[in-house]
């Protein structure tokens, strides 16, 4: 991606990257009293970024550029928008700040680029302000702002429990390459969450663990293959209820050799895995030629969470 030139950012101002992610599993439990679901999930933070720029100002505005940046809210709604209340809140902070958002991730595509938004601008506004806030109240200010705003905080590779928001760190080993097959056409959370309630009503097996011991070891052992076949999603059949054409990159990607395949989260991105960096751009190219995708994105996984990258 192209980070803004540190010559034209605005005096003062801070900018933040931070990943998108890929639940390499996602195992979805009965919906409970408060209306989410409990998951067990292993979350890995790819090479694809959000970039939040904060920059002072005396009131709170967000504006956003990039891909599908036209279908981002710039309301009070906007993710990012209310981290930084959050963060002004909790420090006690009368200053407001104006945040633009450099769209790398795919909007409502499942890979959590809203929730890269709110956890940059957790970081952003601490740093601009000086606030001072501990690791431990960003983690407690993002898990009330969204399930995966925690883990993407945290990055790289870790287990999340609870809604997604309680974290667990997991080893991992040498670097995974993907190919992702991105829609202009997002998917609701809520509604796929919906539409797995009705599909699977009532056989919903208890959440086990043991499930991922498998992928677990071949994070560990670095083993792309062993990882492509233990990849695993509940919610894909939901997704594919909702949004039947994903069964075309799903396909694709099969047939171009990629060692495992996916939908990204709630969806619609579909993840696919490669042997190496030349394969993903050959799965890539072959999900263009195929024309199922508006877009396509090759990364590597794991990577950092948050980070500032300018104006500390
Ligand atoms: C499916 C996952 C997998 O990582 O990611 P995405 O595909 O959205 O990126 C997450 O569970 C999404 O997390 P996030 O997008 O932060 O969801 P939230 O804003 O907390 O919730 C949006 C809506 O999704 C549903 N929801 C979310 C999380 C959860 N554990 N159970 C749920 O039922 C609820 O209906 C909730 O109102
Ligand atoms: N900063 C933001 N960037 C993108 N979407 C946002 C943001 N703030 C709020 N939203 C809303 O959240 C929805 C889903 O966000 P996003 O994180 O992009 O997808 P997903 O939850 O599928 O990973 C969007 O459709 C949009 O309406």
């Amino acid at each position: 991606m192209t980070l803004t030139p540190l010559e034209d950012l605005p005096e003062r101002a801070v900018r933040v990257r931070a990943p998108g992610k890929v639940n390499l599993s996602l195992r979805v439990g009965r919906r409970a009293a408060d209306g989410y679901h409990p998951v067990s999930t292993v979350f890995q933070a790819v090479s694809v970024y959000e970039e939040v720029v904060a920059t002072p100002a005396d009131v709170f505005a967000v504006s956003a550029s990039g891909p599908q940046s036209e279908a981002v809210p710039t309301d009070e709604t906007n993710l990012a928008l209310r981290a930084a209340r959050a963060v002004a809140e909790r420090a006690g902070v009368d200053d407001g700040v104006h945040l633009h958002l450099v769209k790398g991730v795919p909007v409502a595509g499942g890979m959590a680029g809203g929730s890269a938004d709110a956890a940059a601008a957790l970081v952003a506004c601490d740093a601009l302000w000086g606030a001072g806030l501990s690791r431990d109240e960003l983690l407690e200010l993002a898990a009330e702002l969204g399930s995966d705003v925690p883990f993407s905080l945290v990055g790289h590779t870790a287990v999340g429990q609870g809604r997604g928001h309680l974290l667990t760190p997991a080893l991992s080993r040498g670097e995974f390459h993907w190919a992702f097959a991105v829609q202009e056409r997002g998917l609701s959370t809520a509604a796929v969450y919906g539409a797995y309630d009705e599909l699977c009503h009532p056989d919903v097996a208890p959440l086990d663990d043991e499930h991922d011991v498998p992928l677990m070891q071949a994070l560990l052992a670095g083993d792309p293959a062993a990882l492509g076949g233990a990849l695993h999603n509940d919610l894909e059949t939901a997704a594919l209820e909702l949004d039947p054409g994903l069964a075309e990159p799903l396909a694709v990607a099969t047939d171009a050799g990629a060692l495992g395949v996916v939908v990204s989260g709630s969806g619609p991105t579909v993840a696919a895995l490669a042997r190496s960096r030349k394969h993903a751009v050959a799965i890539a190219a072959a999900f263009t030629a195929s024309g199922v995708a508006d877009r396509v994105l090759t990364a590597t996984g794991p990577v950092a969470g948050a980070r500032v990258v300018a104006g500390e």
